[in-house]
């Protein structure tokens, strides 16, 4: 089985508010990037990274990412979009043709890990759709354009969406196809698939997968990676 990781890192991060790419920003020395694709560089059961990143960061990435930290993995580096939903089809056109099995994962999660890699290719392999979620622990409400509440839905059925999501080549692929013939926007991929109404499996992944976002997603950052590498 061929099994091929798409890292997207080619978004603006606006809200973080920094000159820099936020997954160029260092964390303990080295770029968010760095920690993210070491961990599907040391996934036994990976055969190959596609990363993708802005037109005007390929040579930057190539040179002070994985040539510096020698992420053989990594075999291609290719241009996103605009748009999220972008970046993640120019990597699904570039992955190996034997790919069986695609990770789609955030460049700006770096703190997934190999158990929970591994839990959602095992589930891929009984359910082809498979995304990595969290119970959300906040009440979520629904509000109208001028946030007045509209409604409480009931906590128990709510899951927040995470990555990696994890799907078989030719589902993911034809998902978005039809999407993009569609104009359809999702922020997510899973919602590609549902939309061809084929069932989507959650598994459950950790709280510490946080997408960084804002600035103090970096302090909290820091002090996971504390707990990792001290
Ligand atoms: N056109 C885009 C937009 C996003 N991403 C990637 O998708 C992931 C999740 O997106 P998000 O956190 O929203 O990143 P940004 O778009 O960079 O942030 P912002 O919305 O604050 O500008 C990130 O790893 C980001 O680099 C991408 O590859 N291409
Ligand atoms: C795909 C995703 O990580 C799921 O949580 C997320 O939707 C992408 O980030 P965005 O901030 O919505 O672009």
């Amino acid at each position: 089985m061929f099994i091929s990781a798409i890292i997207v890192a080619a978004g603006k991060g606006r809200r973080m508010g920094t000159k820099l790419n936020k997954v160029f920003l260092k964390l303990n020395g080295k770029p968010v990037l760095y920690y993210t694709l070491n961990v599907f560089e040391k996934l036994l059961e990976l055969n190959e990274i596609v990363l993708v990143v802005s037109n005007e960061d390929i040579d930057y990435c190539r040179r002070e990412i994985v040539d510096k930290y020698n992420f053989k993995k990594v075999r291609r580096i290719v241009a996103g979009g605009m748009e999220r939903q972008e970046s993640v089809f120019n990597g699904l056109k570039a992955v190996d043709s034997r790919c069986d099995i695609v990770m789609i994962h955030d460049g700006a999660r770096p703190f997934i890990d190999k158990t929970t890699l591994k839990k959602g290719i095992e589930e891929s392999k009984l359910h082809s759709a498979v995304g990595i979620a969290v119970p959300v622990k906040d009440t979520i409400k629904v509000v109208d354009d001028d946030n007045f509440v509209v409604s409480t839905p009931d906590r128990t059925n709510l899951m927040a969406i995470q990555t990696p999501q994890i799907f078989e080549y030719r589902l993911i692929y034809e998902a978005h196809l039809k999407a993009m013939e569609d104009g359809f926007l999702g922020t997510d991929d899973t919602v590609l698939v549902e939309r061809l109404g084929h069932k989507v499996k959650l598994v459950e992944g950790s709280y510490r997968n946080i997408k960084i976002t804002t600035p103090e997603d970096l302090i909290i950052s820091e002090a996971f990676l504390k707990t990792i590498y001290q």
